[in-house]
């Protein structure tokens, strides 16, 4: 290897954030690629490998806890958890409201594994990173994801607490070429080019609208467009207009790359946004969103949150 190269490979090191995990990315022809993923398939099987051994059930059910919705980790019986900083060449959390551990553990009885805090784009992971965690799932056993959102209500009529199904996402980082999936394809995961159209599970949607409403919480609920841009700054007046117009009925900061990943190694996906403010797109108006009311709402929310997803675990344990 040439000094150039070297160099290049201790950036790329560095860019896995500190942990001592050095992959070559190096193709037959000595190219490099950037945004090469430095979690190669035996990487992943590694990690979930660690957790298996550990972990004596094998939940078919993974579930991504949005900002200030971790609770939905603690309703778990007898939990066993993983801090992410303990979990071999796993990336740590850095953002309040993402406690930062793997939870195995039983909801109404069915198993599943909880992200209780995801990792996004501004803390300076690369999609491939923040995604990289959904494939460990897969490797576990993890059929069917549910992913869960904090997000900013575009559509007018939605209120404050309202929880958005996701039906569809606009991948706005793609627009601009940023895809989890950006790099060499690894075939054993999935397809160079994996369909979108089908993304989110359609018949899961009608039924969280059916399970919602006999819980009492249909009034709450909606089906709607989610888009995710970088972050971590919210979004001007001018950007809110725009995406509206676009079609985009709530907006975040997460999950569309996950959704990618897992859709790529041929997950099922379930999504769904807690509302947990209204975007402002009128100039007279001086609100200014932050965090402390995102988490605040996930608060409020947290124990319908918790039944709501408890009721869908069931639903998906009696027919998967
Ligand atoms: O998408 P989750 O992780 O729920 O969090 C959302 O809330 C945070 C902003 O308050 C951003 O991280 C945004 O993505
Ligand atoms: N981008 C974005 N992410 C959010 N997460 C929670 N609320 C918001 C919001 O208004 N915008």
């Amino acid at each position: 290897m040439n000094g150039t190269c070297e160099l290049k490979k201790r950036l790329l090191n560095g860019a896995s954030n500190g942990h001592a995990f050095a992959v070559e990315n190096e193709t037959s022809n000595d190219q490099y690629y950037a945004n090469n993923n430095v979690y190669s398939y035996e990487a992943v099987v590694n990690i979930a490998e660690y957790l298996l051994d550990r972990v004596p059930y094998r939940p078919r059910i993974g579930i991504i806890c949005g900002s200030g919705m971790g609770s939905l980790a603690e309703a778990l019986s007898n939990p066993i958890k993983f801090p992410y900083e303990d979990i071999p060449n796993f990336p740590v959390s850095t953002v309040e409201g993402h406690a930062g551990q793997l939870v195995f553990g039983r909801l109404s009885g069915v198993p599943v594994m909880c992200m209780q805090g995801r990792f996004h784009y501004y803390e300076g992971y690369p999609l491939w990173k923040c995604a990289m965690p959904v494939r460990v799932m897969k490797m576990v056993g993890v059929t069917h994801l549910i992913a869960t959102n904090a997000a900013g209500g575009l559509n007018k009529t939605y209120k404050v607490g309202d929880i958005m199904l996701v039906k569809d996402h606009i991948n706005m980082m793609g627009f601009a070429g940023n895809n989890p999936l950006q790099g060499p394809n690894e075939a054993r995961f999935g397809p160079r080019f994996p369909p979108m159209n089908t993304a989110y599970d359609k018949q899961l949607v009608r039924k969280a609208k059916e399970i919602a409403a006999l819980e009492g919480l249909g009034d709450l609920v909606h089906d709607g467009v989610y888009t995710c841009l970088g972050g971590p700054s919210f979004e001007t007046v001018a950007e809110l207009k725009m995406l509206g117009m676009l079609g985009v009925d709530a907006v975040g900061m997460s999950t569309v790359h996950e959704v990618i990943t897992a859709r790529h190694c041929n997950m099922s996906v379930f999504a769904f946004s807690l509302i947990t403010n209204m975007c402002i797109t009128d100039y007279d108006c001086g609100d200014e969103a932050n965090h402390c009311e995102v988490l605040d709402v996930g608060k409020l929310r947290e124990a319908d949150l918790r039944h709501f997803v408890s009721k869908i675990v069931v639903h998906l344990a009696h027919n998967m």
